[in-house]
């Protein structure tokens, strides 16, 4: 099985603040991967260095072979912020239609990647308004879909879903169902447990360290749970002086 991201003993800190830890993860190709942990445990400035928009302190990280950061593989990482990056002052479909461009996709690919994006998010009929009178869920979609647009090998999700309703967060989950069957390679952070019950693999980060990780079912079997929602909560209490779970 070949590997798209490969982490090996990576560390961040911030001042003299540690933030991740001699973190080690290892993303196969075509496998759905779930980040999971509380709040401020460290996901998004993991999921930041994969992408090569902030440097590891110490350790190597590798996206389909090849060091991170590298310009050749923004062509190749879709990547969802958590924070929504578009230019307000332009419509939607001005938006797709910047990103695209900077993919150098021609006019007709185009025209066909942000059909395809927008019916995907349910912003087919939205387009011609600009973002400033999106609300706060059509932004995420709109975001969503420029982490599409080039069609890329490997989707990176920060919290995708948050503010998304039940319906077409079910549509975004069938499509990325799809993508992952395509053999596309998919990494999320999540808080909500029924999405990580849907990734193949989870890692469970807490204090800046992976403290688990395996398939939903092994995580649970590991702490003999019945529920995700429980392995999340254990996740987020004390350590005691063996730095086990309590
Ligand atoms: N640029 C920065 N400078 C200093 N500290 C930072 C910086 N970026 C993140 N941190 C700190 O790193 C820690 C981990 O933050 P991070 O955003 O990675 O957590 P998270 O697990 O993604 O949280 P959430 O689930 O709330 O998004 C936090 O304590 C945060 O304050």
């Amino acid at each position: 099985m070949t590997s798209t991201i490969v982490l090996n003993q990576v560390s961040k800190s911030f001042g003299k603040k540690t933030v991740l830890n001699k973190v080690s993860i290892s993303v196969h190709s075509g496998e759905i991967f779930g980040l999971i942990g509380p709040s401020g445990s460290g996901k998004t400035t993991l999921v930041k260095m994969i992408v090569g928009m902030d440097q590891p302190t110490n350790g190597e990280i590798q996206v389909l072979n090849t060091p991170v950061p590298n310009l050749y593989l923004s062509q190749k990482i879709g990547y969802m912020a958590q924070a929504d990056a578009l230019y307000n002052d332009l419509t939607g479909r001005e938006n797709l239609t910047f990103f695209a461009s900077l993919y150098k996709l021609n006019k007709g690919v185009q025209k066909e990647r942000i059909a395809y994006a927008a019916d995907l998010v349910g912003l087919t009929h939205q387009l011609s308004k600009r973002v400033q009178n999106y609300s706060g869920g059509m932004k995420r979609r709109l975001s969503l879909a420029i982490a599409l647009i080039h069609d890329p090998e490997l989707l990176i999700l920060d919290e995708p879903t948050v503010g998304i309703d039940p319906k077409l967060r079910k549509s975004i989950w069938e499509e990325i169902n799809r993508l992952k069957m395509e053999g596309k390679t998919i990494l999320i952070t999540t808080h909500v447990m029924d999405e990580a019950e849907k990734c193949d693999k989870l890692a469970m980060v807490r204090d800046g360290e992976i403290i688990s990780s395996g398939s939903p079912l092994e995580l649970k079997n590991q702490y003999q749970i019945s529920s995700l929602e429980e392995v999340f909560l254990l996740a987020g209490g004390e350590k005691d002086e063996n730095n086990r779970l309590n």
